[in-house]
């Protein structure tokens, strides 16, 4: 058992003004994990392979809700398999290069079985507060999976922030889209360009969700524009057949980054020719150093360029605003479309919900850059936050499973002894 119901008024006391439902306080023996993504389902996994007890809370109804709930029928990973596996049980040796997700999900799936992880679905953490006094931290969730909405509270020594990079969906406002008229969506809620064929659609953002959504527009007969505001890396997903982004990390252990970047984009010009020509400006600064500095991760194309170098992708410049049935560009042109996607990216919810500004700056993310921004004070933790995908995620958990076996072990010892202590005292009284 990792957790028993506790009462415990006075070590935390509740003010009577807070409205919270809170039926159940809970102790966690162990860890709380908060999310049930790849990153919360591996740091499970190597607490499972030490003997941790630990709980996972996660607000959708399944694991990897990203994936399962916010992606579209027709994406693959981007990566190599090699790069989105998670540690201590590989991908099935039949699985592409590039698994579809629905082979990722079921891949999960078994992970989540093969190490008997059960997390609790329908919970959603509201809030996470360090008590530096007992040493501990008090987590509390809204639970919606009964009939009822219940407030529940958990007490633990340690927290694993696993709640991704991509926790919510950004959605910029523009002038007059109220006005709009037309059908508006975020790339999150995209599925498949079938129910847009004929359309004229614009697409808002050119990162990958931009470029594959426009992409899986054209194939479905639809006719997307897609709004281009500043620049953008494009670099082909293979060079000789050989991945751009296995390439690049065997470079990496030789050169250095400037230099990578400088291959990396002859490499393109030699494949895709000059992208600037079609309206796709490039950064000033490299691929690689980009995605290190900004977190802006390039596009790595699986069609789209081709379809922009035919036209059936049209590239326009920024926004200026909506009206009933158009779109009014910074340039002065404007569009007639039937409908928006907005391609606009996501962000992290961790200072929603988590009361600390140590470990996380203000836009959730850990200060501290990859390799060292794992570890927080008090025993808090965070996975998946490195700007490195499913790889970087891996590794981080690695390291927070291994930090916290360590400690919990120690603890567990202790109180072995002064338990011990506290058995002989008593027999020493007879
Ligand atoms: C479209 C798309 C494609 C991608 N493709 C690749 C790829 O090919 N290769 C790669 O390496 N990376 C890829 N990524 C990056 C992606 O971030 C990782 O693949 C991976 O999903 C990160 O896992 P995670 O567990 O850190 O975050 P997530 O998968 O986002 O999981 C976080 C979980 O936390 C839950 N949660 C959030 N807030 C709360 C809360 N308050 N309470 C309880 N639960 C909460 C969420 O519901 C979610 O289930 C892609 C991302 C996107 C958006
Ligand atoms: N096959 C795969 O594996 C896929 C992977 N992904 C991954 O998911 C993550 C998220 O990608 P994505 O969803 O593309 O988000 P990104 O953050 O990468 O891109 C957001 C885009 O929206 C643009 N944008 C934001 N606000 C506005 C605005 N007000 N007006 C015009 N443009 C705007 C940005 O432009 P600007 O740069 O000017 O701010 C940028 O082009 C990435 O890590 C990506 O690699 C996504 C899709 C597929
Ligand atoms: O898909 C993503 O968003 C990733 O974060 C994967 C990734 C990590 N480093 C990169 C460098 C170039 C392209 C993708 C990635």
């Amino acid at each position: 058992m990792s957790s028993c119901c506790l009462n415990m008024p006075n070590m935390f006391p509740t003010l009577a003004s807070e409205a919270f439902l809170s039926s159940r306080c809970i102790w966690v023996n162990g860890p709380v994990i908060v999310g049930a993504g790849p990153s919360g389902l591996a740091v499970g996994a190597g607490l499972k392979n030490q003997g941790v007890p630990f709980i996972i809370l996660e607000r959708a109804n399944c694991i990897a809700s990203l994936w399962q709930n916010r992606t579209y029928d027709r994406l693959k990973l981007h990566l190599p398999k090699q790069f989105c596996q998670l540690p201590n049980f590989p991908f099935p040796e039949d699985f592409p290069e590039y698994p579809t997700k629905y082979q990722f999900i079921s891949y999960l799936e078994s992970y989540t079985k093969h190490f008997d992880i059960n997390p609790h679905f329908n919970e959603t953490v509201q809030s996470a507060n360090y008590n530096a006094t007992f040493g501990l931290w008090r987590v509390k969730t809204i639970a919606t999976g009964g009939p009822n909405p219940i407030g529940v509270e958990y007490i633990c020594r340690w927290l694993v922030v696993a709640t991704g990079e991509n926790a919510e969906k950004v959605v910029p406002e523009f002038e007059g889209l109220q006005y709009f008229g037309g059908h508006v969506t975020h790339a999150c809620d995209y599925k498949s360009g079938q129910s847009y064929s004929g359309e004229r659609v614009l697409v808002v953002g050119c990162g990958n969700s931009g470029m594959e959504v426009s992409l899986d527009l054209c194939n479905h007969n639809a006719n997307p524009s897609m709004v281009v505001r500043s620049s953008v890396h494009v670099l082909p997903r293979e060079v000789l057949g050989k991945s751009t982004f296995e390439l690049a990390v065997s470079m990496m252990k030789w050169l250095p980054l400037w230099l990578v970047d400088k291959i990396l984009l002859i490499l393109a010009h030699l494949i895709l020719g000059n992208t600037e020509k079609y309206g796709l400006k490039r950064p000033r600064v490299g691929p690689l150093e980009l995605k290190n500095t900004a977190g802006k991760t390039p596009v790595l194309d699986i069609g789209a360029f081709q379809k922009i170098r035919s036209g059936e992708i049209k590239i326009v410049p920024g926004i200026k605003k909506f009206s009933r049935g158009r779109v009014e560009l910074v340039n002065g042109e404007t569009l007639e479309i039937e409908s928006v996607i907005l391609a606009t990216g996501y962000r992290s919810n961790v200072p929603s919900w988590l009361k600390e500004n140590e470990l996380f700056s203000s836009e959730g993310v850990p200060k501290n850059p990859f390799p060292n921004g794992w570890k927080g004070k008090g025993g808090l933790y965070a996975v998946g936050f490195t700007r490195r995908g499913l790889s970087g995620a891996s590794l981080d958990a690695i390291s927070v499973a291994h930090d916290i076996a360590k400690s919990w072990k120690e603890a567990t010892k202790q109180k072995k002894k002064s338990m011990a202590a506290r058995h002989r005292r008593c027999i020493s009284h007879f």
